[in-house]
Formats: C-alpha cells, sequence, structure tokens
C-alpha cells in the first residue's frame, strides 16, 4: 500500500541567538510577501528599517527564554512530532518549519528521497491566516514544483473548530483554571487590519461592526483570523464552564505602525490591573507550542507590566505543547484529510 507522511509544520525560529542569527531569521520572516504584504520595493525598505534595531531587542528577549536544547518552538515541535510517530501508522512522520531549519524544502525533499509519494502536510495553526497557513502551503507547493517531486499533498485545514482540538486545550489548562483567577486573558498573535480585509471574500464583513468577527458564520468564518478567535475563546469558555465576566480576548505581538487587530493585549493588562483584577490567567491559543511569543512577550514582559499596573500575579497557560490529549487530537484530526487522489 501507498504510504502516506504526516509533515507537521510550524513557524520556525532563528538558529541561535547570536544578533546576525536573529538578522537572518527576521529577514527570511518578514521579506515573504504573506506576512508583510506590501510591494517589494517598499517591504525590502520597511524590513531594511526594522533590521537596523530590531534583530539586537530580539536576540536579548530569544537569551532569556532559549532552552539547552535550542528554541522552545523548535524543540516542543520535535517532541510533539516524537509523540505522534506512533499514532500516525500510515508512514513516517517529520517536522519542517517555514522560516529556518529543518525547512520544509529539506523535509520535502528527504520525504521524497525515501520513495515517499503522498504527504499531509499540517501547518500547526489552529486559525486561519495567509501570514501562516496560505504561506507553509505555497512553500510547500513551490518546493515540489521546483524539484518536480512526485509529491501529492494533502492539507490540514485550521482545526479552529474541531472538537478533540477544544476538549484538548480546555484539559490542558484545567489545572491552571482550578487554581483560581480573577480574570482569563485569552491573547491571540494580533494582525494587521489589512490582511483581514483581503480574506474577506465578501468585502463586506470584516471589522464594519464592533461585534462583526463575534457574528461570523458560514465563508466569512472560513477566512477570519479574528473570528476564529472569537470561535475558540467561546468554544473554550464553554468547555471551561466560565462566566462571561470571567474572560476577554486580545490580541498581541503588534509590529509596525499600521493598525493590527483590537484589543490589544497592552492596553488589556492595564486595563484589568486597573479594574482591580490581582491574579490574572494568561492563555496563547494562536499558538499550538510554547515560544518567544508566549515565554517572553507575556510570560516576562507581560507579567512585569501587569504587576506594575497595580496587578499582583500574571500566570501563563502553557500552550498544549505535547499533552497527551492534544498528541492524541492531532493524530484523529490529521487522520480525517482527504487524500488528494
Ligand atoms: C508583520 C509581522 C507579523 C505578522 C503578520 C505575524 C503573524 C503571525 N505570526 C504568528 C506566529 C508566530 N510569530 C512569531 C514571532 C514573530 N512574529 C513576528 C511578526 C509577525 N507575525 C515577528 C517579527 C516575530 C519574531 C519575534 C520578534 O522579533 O518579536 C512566533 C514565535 C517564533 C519563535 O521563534 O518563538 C510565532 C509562533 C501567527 C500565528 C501569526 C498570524 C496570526
Ligand atoms: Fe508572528
Ligand atoms: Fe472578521
Amino acid at each position: 500500500m501507498t504510504q502516506q507522511a504526516l509533515l507537521l509544520a510550524n513557524l520556525g525560529s532563528p538558529a541561535s541567538t547570536s544578533v546576525a542569527d536573529v538578522r537572518s531569521y527576521l529577514n527570511q520572516f518578514l521579506m515573504d510577501p504573506y506576512v508583510i504584504d506590501l510591494p517589494w520595493f517598499v517591504r525590502r525598505l520597511l524590513v531594511s528599517l526594522i533590521l537596523i534595531k530590531r534583530p539586537a531587542q530580539s536576540a536579548h528577549a530569544y537569551q532569556s527564554i532559549w532552552w539547552p536544547e535550542g528554541s522552545p518552538l523548535v524543540a516542543i515541535s520535535r517532541q510533539l512530532t516524537e509523540a505522534i510517530r506512533p499514532l500516525w501508522t500510515r508512514g513516517p512522520v517529520e517536522l519542517a518549519m517555514r522560516y529556518g531549519e529543518p525547512s520544509i524544502e529539506t523535509s520535502l525533499r528527504q520525504l521524497a528521497g525515501q520513495g515517499i509519494t503522498s504527504v499531509t502536510l499540517a501547518p500547526l495553526y489552529p486559525q486561519f491566516a495567509d501570514s501562516t497557513t496560505t504561506t507553509a502551503l505555497v512553500e510547500a507547493q513551490r518546493v515540489i514544483a521546483q524539484h518536480k517531486l512526485p509529491i501529492k499533498l494533502s492539507v490540514l485545514q485550521p482545526f479552529y473548530d474541531q472538537p478533540e482540538y477544544l476538549d484538548a486545550l480546555a484539559e490542558s489548562a484545567r489545572p491552571y483554571l482550578q487554581q483560581g483567577f480573577d480574570h482569563l486573558l485569552l491573547s491571540y498573535h494580533g494582525l494587521p487590519e489589512r490582511h483581514l480585509h483581503k480574506t474577506d471574500p465578501t468585502g463586506q464583513h470584516c471589522l464594519k461592526s464592533a461585534d462583526c468577527c463575534q457574528r461570523a458564520a458560514g465563508k466569512v468564518l472560513d477566512s477570519c483570523y479574528r473570528a476564529q478567535c472569537y470561535s475558540v475563546s467561546n468554544a473554550f469558555a464553554a468547555r471551561a464552564g466560565l462566566r462571561p465576566d470571567q474572560w476577554s480576548v486580545s490580541f498581541q505581538s503588534r509590529l509596525g505602525r499600521a493598525k493590527w487587530i483590537e484589543p490589544y493585549t497592552e492596553a488589556r493588562l492595564n486595563e484589568l490591573a486597573g479594574q482591580g483584577v490581582k491574579k490574572l490567567l494568561v492563555m496563547c491559543p494562536a499558538f499550538v507550542a510554547d515560544c518567544i511569543e508566549t515565554l517572553e512577550e507575556i510570560g516576562i514582559r507581560g507579567r512585569e507590566q501587569f504587576i506594575a499596573a497595580g496587578g499582583e500575579d500574571l500566570q501563563l497557560v502553557p500552550c498544549v505543547n505535547t499533552h497527551p490529549q492534544w498528541v492524541d487530537a492531532l493524530a484523529k484530526i490529521c487522520a480525517r484529510v482527504p487524500q488528494a487522489l
């Protein structure tokens, strides 16, 4: 029988915390037209400006969270790959990163070299965005076309609404919720508003009213990152038995001067402290593996900011990482992907 390989794809990290490696990673990442969606010349100019100061700042941030085995994002993704192997009986399981190593190119060529002709690509992002899901797929298609690899690609769609994923998210967070808290903030990676308008199939929905993303359905929901974030949040709150006043949603990691989707996490941290919240829990369900955005931006800087604003403690809830229920869920969700003929 033909073997069906599973290729898990995540974002990727710099090779090390040196300023040179971080600069090279940021350059590859930010020059991706799906990440900064501006004409090449404008993008080149903007990225060159960002690369003046950002690599040193980011290198410092990476140093504060780096593990002996390397980047947390890559190390956790490797552990996840190992953990899912025994559950995927259809063929080999490999890992690929959109930026840095192991690249999508390296992993796909390696699979083709082993005689694999059928691959399920699983971008590890619960919600859809061009800057994550689309770019991983386009890169895989480029590699297959450029190297004329005899590979048929099946693709896992964003799994924000899959019950197994939502159950695993709730189960992995349960011990943290049980410790008691005043408020739970679900902080998602942000996006420039421009990206939402671009993927809105109607051109009429996104950001046209205050609660448009909470009410999205059908085709609009299929492509609206912000709506999928609210969908995960509502499903999570229902599973965790939370009252509406116990939780809220925000968006982090803003870069540059363009308007990004709101509410901003930074602003929410001050507001919550100002409202008397003392013990804050923060979850980051745009990520399935802890990374610089969770460990440093929320776990270190966010915590300092919240305490300076009058809060007492901010506890970061780990991502689903290698939680056994998540490993199981991912294997089941991937097994349902229709095979390309
Ligand atoms: C225009 C800039 C960016 C967009 C759009 C963007 C979207 C986006 N990113 C993730 C997931 C991750 N991003 C990570 C790091 C990161 N993101 C940006 C910029 C944009 N992201 C930068 C510059 C960085 C690097 C770190 C820094 O300098 O601040 C990571 C972590 C990588 C790691 O090594 O730990 C992840 C994961 C999503 C899900 C997303 C769209 C929704
Ligand atoms: Fe990002
Ligand atoms: Fe929307």
